[in-house]
């Protein structure tokens, strides 16, 4: 049955000392509002409950409808195999306050959403870092929504007790429609999207009173003073890898960034000059050809700290949660595992992007343990990528 399956692989847990909880944000009655799940230290014993995994039915319809899957089938396929799959989080459970923790931004791939990318935010959380996962309102996303202030009842007091949500679903290219024009207008706006996020979550470092559209009782008072802002990096896949990148070269209160299988083609000229700080390329075996790692080749510069390895026996889906849900058949047809066991790749992945943040924000931890990783050296892991480009050539 869907339970056992999804249960038996389920996502792994976090294997820092923080336990780890997580709740999700949204601001504003506009789709200029900001929406992310947050995953964070949490006081231990303050929520037994699990964080619901895909948390509503319209994102099973986006997902069939990104997958080119016919939507009835789509949909109840995803309700039945992962309907029930929850992460290992506890939902809402009270932030654990005392300590200034660096602060991870989080930005999803093509086709995904904010809640897919658990298991890395997840370790990241228990490892002391505070990650705000944001969903993309671009049309990237399988799906998103928002709640509009419906102006009718604008007169009475129930105008808040029953917003109109909006649901916003991926975008198709058209037939005959070029690519980098609309991708690029995406990075725009996913890069702003990571910019307010990080506003948003300064403000709320300053005390600042935050209004949640969502009605969750969660104490966002306990965030106060509770960020290092000096210790602020970005991450992403894919698209939301190159979203990384582009906010990097926008915002300098991002100290560092790491690019898993980075997606290079939204990207227009001007970023490859503008990249200042320190960028890790963390890729597949699979995901990788001529002029995307030409692409990446371009960010090498001198002077500029860059580091790239590729994880062997990986497939571009062994970076969101997917990869844990299917069963080592399932997995394999749909490309959603390679050769290597899901949980060793994203293992590598995580503590090459611990040591590279320990690195580059000067964090007083001991994942300099990881160091050889970032540098290729390890099991299913070499330098660089395993296309027969020379990176370091100018
Ligand atoms: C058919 C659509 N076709 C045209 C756009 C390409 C579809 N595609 C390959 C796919 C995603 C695949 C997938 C997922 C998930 C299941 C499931 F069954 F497990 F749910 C199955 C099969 C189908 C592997 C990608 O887009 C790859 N990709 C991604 S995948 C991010 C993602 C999305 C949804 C997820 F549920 C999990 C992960 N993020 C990017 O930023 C970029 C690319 C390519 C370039 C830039």
């Amino acid at each position: 049955g869907s339970k056992s399956s999804a249960k038996l692989y389920g996502i792994p847990e976090g294997k820092g000392p923080y336990s780890v909880g997580c709740t999700d944000l949204m601001t504003d009655y506009t789709i200029q509002g900001s929406f992310f799940r947050l995953y964070y230290p949490s006081q231990n014993g303050t929520s037994s409950e699990e964080t619901k995994w895909i948390p509503r039915k319209e994102y099973y319809r986006g997902l069939s409808d990104f997958l080119n899957m016919y939507r009835m089938l789509g949909e109840t396929f995803f309700q039945y195999y992962v309907g029930s799959v929850t992460c290992p989080a506890k939902w809402n459970a009270a932030f654990k306050p005392g300590e200034k923790y660096p602060l991870i931004i989080f930005s999803h791939g093509l086709g995904a959403f904010r809640t897919i990318y658990s298991a890395i935010c997840i370790e990241m959380a228990s490892q002391g870092f505070i990650v705000a996962a944001v969903e993309h309102r671009d049309k990237s996303s399988s799906a998103t929504y928002y709640y509009k202030e419906n102006p009718v009842c604008e007169a009475q007091e129930e105008a808040t007790e029953n917003p109109e949500e909006e649901w916003i679903y991926y975008r198709k290219l058209k037939r005959g429609e070029l690519e980098f024009p609309l991708r690029h207008q995406q990075l725009q706006q996913r890069t702003e999207e990571c910019i307010k996020a990080l506003d948003l979550i300064l403000d709320i470092n300053n005390g600042n009173h935050v209004v949640n559209v969502l009605s969750l009782n969660f104490d966002w008072t306990l965030l106060k003073e509770s960020i290092d802002s000096d210790r602020i990096a970005v991450m992403g896949h894919s698209f939301g890898a190159a979203t990384a990148i582009k906010t990097l070269s926008k915002d300098a209160r991002f100290k560092c960034g790491i690019a898993l299988d980075a997606w290079m083609l939204p990207l227009d000229d001007e970023v490859y000059s503008r990249v200042k700080q320190p960028l890790l390329f963390i890729n597949s075996e699979k995901f990788q050809w001529a002029s995307n790692v030409l692409k990446m080749k371009k960010l090498y510069s001198t002077g500029k700290i860059r580091k790239m390895i590729t994880i062997k026996g990986s497939v571009h889906q062994s970076f969101p949660d997917f990869t844990f849900l299917a069963g080592n058949f399932v997995g394999k047809i749909f490309k959603l595992q390679g050769e290597i066991d899901p949980n060793i790749a994203i293992d590598i992945s995580n503590k090459a992007s611990l040591a590279f943040l320990q690195q580059h924000l000067g964090l007083k931890k001991d994942f300099d343990q990881w160091d050889a990783l970032v540098d290729g050296e390890g099991h299913n892991v070499i330098p660089g990528t395993n296309t027969d480009l020379p990176l370091n050539s100018a």
